[in-house]
């Protein structure tokens, strides 16, 4: 307690020591100049840094570590007023009220100003930005780099926009009072025209192409990621950056740069001719960009954030949307329509919320620009009145400055926006390249394609969870061997990991630990092309695309025969049914194959499955969609190609006791495994399974 006391005291005494040496520095500096001990400016500058040297190391003792903000401010504070000594010495050839005979009012003002000075530059450059700034530099380059094949738009782009802006000076210059010639007016004025459109319709094409181009890539890089990413990522943010942040990352050279540039050389010009009539109000002028700056760099901060709020309601009332639109026969049977529309309302409302507070936020920002654009107008009046009072002006001069002014004070405001606009598109470029550039987890990078490939599939030691929930081990230690040619049937209680096995094997997802072998090799070093044709799997749910029969059952293949697409509708069972269509093979499936009955729709996924003639065949609970007959018969397909290994998962009792080895998984790992007849002799698991399903199946409804 007592020694927390005494450092307080301490700070406190060192603290009025600092403000003491200060203020005696401060006044002695301003004897010395009066008395021009050691003559002009060098005096003044002299003792800022002295000043500047014993004020950072009083507070280096005090402190210990200086943070940057305060070594802002000590800095602008020590040199303030040396600053605005020798401005108003140059400037106006008097000395300045807070010169030699300084009192504590200007010491006040000083340590105010040089505090909002530090203040304002840790807002607009945060300290620790570097690294940031060097980021955003990189990602500005690499996109730049997307925009290489354009380069021939951009170069033209880049030189009508040239033309237009010497044009556009022309133009001011012909106008502005001057004894400038004026029969080359309308020459220019057409030439800003044309210069304008050119570069306008150039430009948009670069944009368009490159936009198309980023689209593409990231698209590429998306279908690439393995499953888990896509359970873990919302589906509305997936979108977003695909068409949002894609477009905008597109403008970034295209629209944003072109901008910068053209305003940026406008606004040179404007500053150049500016400073030619008066350089003092043109001083005054630019005084207000730090501010609009500033003022854009707050609006932008709420902005975005209110904007992304803002889109994800929109993403959450999308999805509620297309929950309905998919699932409107659930939303009918239970008639849960006014439960549906409520829902969707609430979200309507969250966007209108946001966007009234994005509204607001804009309203505010526009106030505040427009309310310092007129305190601008009203400065440059004033000065304006007092500079031709002085002789220093004419009255036409003023009339041509405050022409250009307006005009400058436009491209200060396009500049500020462009750059925070500029500042969005890099920042969706960094969100469009992290997709770009993530690799994926389950690789596709494998190189091996063997002439054979017998079909021996080997889990060894294999432990999973889910990404979307890492702590739920679902497979533990897991061992199992599948014989090529033979067929081998998962059984066991739901939720126990069959379909996991599955969705394994095909390399949907990495197993934590171990590894699942094909024919000895792990199946990460296989080529991706050839091991996806070597494993094909029929699920629950076969997910059918729009087109043709024949486009569905070839999906993924670029030559594939008549006679192999009918072999393999065959084997499935579909040929019959099909024949029967008007258009046969060339009958549209409809959106999701939605014209199609279930079965139809699962026997056309059995087909394309087959086609590609694995070696390795999964059959996931086809037997929900499929009749017992029909079963029968994929069944009997598939034995007509006696190399096949083939892996069901199945309820009905007839397909398992079929199969050449029956495995029954429990808790994720193998509890028991053999054929029908020795498992039921051993009277384990099976056998109770099989009675369970055996009374599900005969139990009176
Ligand atoms: N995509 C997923 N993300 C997270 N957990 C999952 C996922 N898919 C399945 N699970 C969980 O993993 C466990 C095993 O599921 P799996 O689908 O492999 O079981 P199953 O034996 O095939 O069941 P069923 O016979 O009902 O199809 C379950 O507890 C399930 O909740």
């Amino acid at each position: 307690m007592a020694e927390k006391a005494s450092s307080k005291v301490y700070q406190v005494t060192a603290l009025i020591l600092a403000v003491s040496v200060d203020l005696s520095l401060f006044y002695a500096s301003g004897f010395a100049v009066f008395h021009r001990l050691l003559g002009g400016f060098a005096l003044l500058w002299l003792s800022a840094a002295l000043r500047w040297s014993a004020v950072t190391v009083i507070s280096l003792l005090l402190l210990g570590d200086l943070k940057p903000l305060l070594v802002r401010f000590l800095t602008a504070y020590s040199l303030l007023p040396a600053v605005f000594e020798t401005g108003t010495r140059v400037l106006y050839r008097e000395q300045s009220q807070c010169g030699p005979g300084a009192d504590v009012r200007c010491w006040m003002m000083f340590a105010g100003a040089s505090l909002g000075a530090a203040v304002f530059w840790e807002i607009t450059i945060p300290a620790g930005s570097n690294q940031q700034k060097q980021r955003s530099r990189v990602l500005f380059m690499r996109v730049v780099q997307l925009y290489k094949a354009d380069y021939r738009l951009l170069l033209g782009g880049s030189v009508f926009l040239s033309l237009a802006v010497i044009c556009k000076f022309q133009i001011l210059q012909a106008n502005d009072g001057t004894e400038r010639p004026i029969h080359r007016l309308p020459f220019a004025c057409f030439q800003a025209i044309q210069g304008a459109a050119c570069r306008g319709g150039l430009l948009g094409c670069a944009i368009n192409s490159c936009t198309c181009r980023i689209k593409g890539k990231l698209f590429e890089a998306l279908t690439k990621q393995e499953i888990g990413f896509f359970e873990t990522t919302k589906t509305g943010e997936i979108i977003s950056r695909l068409s949002k942040d894609a477009t905008l990352m597109g403008k970034t050279v295209g629209l944003n740069v072109n901008v910068l540039l053209r305003t940026f050389l406008k606004t040179m010009g404007m500053i150049f001719l500016m400073m030619s009539l008066s350089w003092k109000l043109t001083l005054l002028v630019l005084m207000e960009t730090p501010i609009t700056g500033l003022m854009r760099n707050i609006y932008d901060t709420h902005y975005q954030r209110l904007s992304q709020a803002m889109q994800d309601s929109m993403a959450r009332a999308t999805e509620a949307v297309n929950e309905v639109v998919f699932g409107i026969r659930l939303v009918r049977s239970f008639s849960t329509e006014k439960h549906e529309a409520n829902r969707y309302n609430k979200r309507l409302l969250e966007i209108h919320t946001f966007k009234t507070q994005r509204d607001t936020v804009r309203a505010v920002y526009v106030l505040a620009w427009r309310v310092t654009g007129l305190c601008m107008d009203v400065f440059i009046l004033y000065y304006g009145r007092i500079f031709i009072q002085k002789g220093q002006m004419t009255t036409g001069q003023l009339v041509s400055f405050i022409i250009y002014q307006s005009n400058l004070g436009r491209n200060i405001r396009t500049l500020t926006f462009v750059f925070g606009n500029m500042l969005n598109s890099v920042v969706a470029a960094g969100k469009v390249f992290e997709y770009m550039d993530r690799k994926p987890l389950v690789s596709t990078d494998g190189k091996l394609k063997p002439d054979q490939l017998q079909g021996k599939i080997s889990y060894q030691n294999l432990s999973f969870a889910y990404p979307s929930n890492l702590s739920k081990i679902v497979l533990q230690d897991f061992n199992l061997e599948l014989a090529p040619g033979q067929m081998t049937a998962l059984v066991g209680p739901s939720g126990e990991g069959k379909s996991t096995c599955v969705s394994l094997l095909q390399r949907l997802y990495e197993p934590q630990k171990g590894e699942i072998l094909l024919d000895g090799e792990p199946l990460k070093s296989y080529d991706h092309h050839f091991f996806h044709k070597k494993i094909a799997v029929v699920s629950q749910e076969p997910v059918l695309f729009s087109g043709s029969i024949r486009d569905n059952i070839t999906y993924g293949l670029t030559d594939c025969s008549q006679e192999r697409i009918e072999e393999a509708a065959r084997k499935a069972n579909a040929h019959d049914f099909i024949k029967t269509l008007e258009k046969g093979y060339d009958t549209e499936v409809g959106e999701s194959g939605g014209q199609l009955s279930k079965s139809e729709r699962q026997r056309i996924g059995i087909a394309r499955a087959l086609v590609r003639e694995p070696k390795v065949v999964i059959l996931d609970e086809i037997t929900s969609s499929l009749d017992a007959e029909s079963e029968n018969k994929v069944l009997q397909g598939l034995a007509s190609c006696p190399n096949q290994t083939l892996l069901v998962i199945a309820h009905r009792l007839k397909t398992i006791e079929k199969a050449d080895q029956i495995v029954v998984i429990r808790g994720g790992q193998v509890e028991e495994k053999g054929t029908h007849q020795e498992l039921m002799d051993l009277q384990g698991s099976y056998h109770k399974l099989r009675n369970e399903l055996f009374d599900e199946v005969n139990s009176p409804q």
